[in-house]
């Protein structure tokens, strides 16, 4: 058992929880919290992209996490991204959760302009100064626009602090990147979730990602199957993943609303996303059906793997 081990496994990215007026619904995520913990994950990712943090104010993302901790912290291992417009907005919710107990922060690079190298090294050193917690850096390029490279990682490291990187970018070949001569005990999340397999055989310890939640019974089975070698199960409850995460992105609705009127569906309502993204249509009614449907289906077939 290392310090690190709290790490290693299937962690959701959790879903902003709102009330019908769309306000942050404290209930809510104390349902959703805590049905997580009763599915059996490692942990949560709280405030990520799957938690709406760039539409969220920095009062309403401590209101989130504050609830996450009440319902399930101690019980499970809590990360808490952090990253927010400012420097100074990314401390305050730094040391906010340092006060409730989280075991990690993570952050992704400064939001919105396309700053060098050196200012986000800045940035994500002033978020680690601030807190004692570890701190996990997010390399997500996809939405950022900035590709974390093995040499600013390896400056970052110096920093006792740094336990790992979440990687969100496409080639599974930047987890060899990330993994190898960073450090010593040094923990990678895959973040593609339709890579789960794929990144975990090239050397993740775990993963967070932003479907999880809406399937975690098949991230746990999947999960399973690699700790046992059994590849062939594995790739075969990726595909069925990754089968259902395409249906999603065959409605025109946002994903994450499309998974919150899924996740309704299973006696989990946590209201719809917040606009700018997109409402689910009529028209994807009867597909978020089916995709529920399917999502039962496989969940009934691959529990067992694991339970
Ligand atoms: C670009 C993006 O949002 N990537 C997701 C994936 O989990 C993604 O939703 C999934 O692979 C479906 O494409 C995560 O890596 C992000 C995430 O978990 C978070 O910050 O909430």
């Amino acid at each position: 058992m290392t310090k690190l081990d709290k790490y290693k496994g299937v962690i959701p990215a959790f879903y902003a929880c709102y009330d019908d007026e769309g306000n942050i619904s404290p209930e809510r995520i104390q349902m959703l919290a805590k049905h997580y913990l009763e599915v059996g994950v490692k942990g949560l990712y709280v405030g990520g992209s799957s938690g709406e943090c760039i539409y969220q104010t920095v009062e309403e993302r401590k209101l989130v996490l504050e609830n996450v901790m009440e319902a399930v912290g101690g019980k499970m291992t809590i990360i808490a991204h952090v990253a927010a417009p400012s420097t100074q907005q990314s401390i305050e919710l730094a040391q906010h959760a340092e006060s409730l107990g989280v075991d990690a922060l993570a952050a992704i690079p400064p939001i919105y302009f396309r700053l060098p190298e050196a200012a986000i090294a800045a940035y994500w050193n002033d978020i680690m100064d601030s807190t004692d917690l570890d701190f996990i850096v997010y390399n997500i390029p996809g939405t950022t626009g900035y590709a974390l490279t093995p040499t600013l990682l390896k400056q970052l490291v110096k920093n006792d602090k740094v336990i790992g990187v979440k990687n969100s970018s496409m080639p599974v070949q930047d987890i060899y990147l990330f993994k190898n001569n960073i450090k010593d005990d040094f923990i990678v999340f895959n973040g593609p979730d339709e890579q789960f397999v794929g990144g975990r055989v090239m050397g993740a310890d775990g993963g967070i990602g932003g479907t999880y939640g809406a399937m975690p019974e098949l991230f746990l089975a999947a999960d399973h199957a690699i700790r046992h070698n059994n590849m062939d199960l594995a790739r075969e409850i990726q595909y069925r993943i990754n089968d259902i995460i395409f249906s999603f992105f065959e409605c025109e609705g946002n994903m994450y609303d499309v998974i919150k009127l899924i996740l309704a569906k299973r006696d989990l309502n946590i209201g719809r996303a917040r606009k700018p993204l997109q409402p689910a249509t009529e028209a994807d009614r009867a597909k978020i059906d089916a995709i529920a449907a399917n999502i039962n289906a496989a969940v009934a077939q691959y529990k067992p793997v694991y339970a």
